[in-house]
């Protein structure tokens, strides 16, 4: 099995080329390939598969508007719905192997479609969709709570404004949530304005842990802290923001209607999985 090592501001990822539809992929398989020891080692694996083939009703229905189909899963084998810096890596593999021209094309994911613009080289843009808020929501981390902003990126998220210094946080458990608010399980962020439109943020993911960069969530930080300049009601945020996360620096622009992000997509290796060590139990 083929694979090729990416990130994005440092959200790393196994990307396994499957155009056909071929590969059968299991949580084990993920979990292993995403073991930082034992295996290859990334936040989560994008399987590229034309969106024809994709195994998936929902996704196949949107192969007359994206040739590919972002399969996304976390790496504790677990799938989401989308993955912003995903997005971009997957969308940078695809310019980078011949499969896609350099432009503004849709890829599919489990959230629907993402229009992308990439070049040959270079940053890659997303357009995100809208941020969905959905209201006041709070985690705990060692038992302290903080009060969040409830935000949908296709995604869940909490977006917790904070007052000190993102460094001093202790991420190195998951953060305690509500369950009922949350039945699918929630990214959790943390944020604190550092100057105009500019934020700092560590991010508790979903079936990955403590990442160095969450581009559904740094959308989601960006909503929330835009959140007081939005007009009640249906008013969506405008405006740029800067978002520093462990891994680097995202751009998030808002333009009333929808999201864009913004920021690097890098690949690092390509080689082989042994087919022996992939069999093995
Ligand atoms: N790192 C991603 C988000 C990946 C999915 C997330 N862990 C979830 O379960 O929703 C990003 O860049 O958006």
């Amino acid at each position: 099995m083929r694979f090729i090592k990416g990130h994005g501001t440092e959200n790393d990822f196994v990307i396994l080329p499957d155009s056909d539809g071929g590969l059968e992929l299991t949580p084990g398989i993920v979990a292993r390939l995403c073991d930082r020891r034992a295996g290859i080692g990334a936040d989560g694996v994008l399987r590229v598969v034309r969106t024809k083939a994709a195994g998936d009703p929902a996704a196949e229905a949107l192969a007359g508007d994206a040739e590919w189909f972002l399969d996304y899963w976390n790496a504790d084998g677990g799938i989401a719905e989308m993955c912003g810096n995903g997005v971009r890596v997957f969308a940078r593999y695809l310019v980078d192997a011949g499969l896609a021209a350099p432009g503004e094309w849709n890829l599919a994911t489990r959230a629907g479609l993402r229009r992308v613009t990439v070049g040959v080289s270079g940053d890659v843009s997303v357009d995100m969709g809208p941020p969905v808020y959905q209201g006041a929501g709070e985690a705990a981390v060692g038992g302290r709570p903080y009060a969040g902003e409830r935000v949908s990126m296709g995604n869940p998220h909490l977006a917790c404004r904070i007052d000190e210094p993102v460094a001093t946080l202790d991420l190195t458990r998951a953060p305690d949530f509500d369950s009922e608010a949350f039945p699918e399980g929630v990214n959790v962020e943390f944020f604190r304005p550092v100057g105009d439109n500019h934020l700092e943020m560590r991010v508790y993911e979903r079936g990955s842990g403590e990442t160095r960069s969450c581009g559904t969530g740094t959308v989601a930080v960006a909503a929330a802290a835009a959140l007081g300049s939005a007009q009640a009601g249906d008013r969506l945020p405008q405006g740029e923001w800067t978002v520093d996360v462990l891994g680097g620096r995202l751009t998030v622009t808002f333009d009333g209607q929808t999201s864009h992000l913004k920021g690097p997509a890098v690949l690092v290796a390509e080689g082989e999985i042994r087919r022996d060590w992939l069999t093995a139990s």
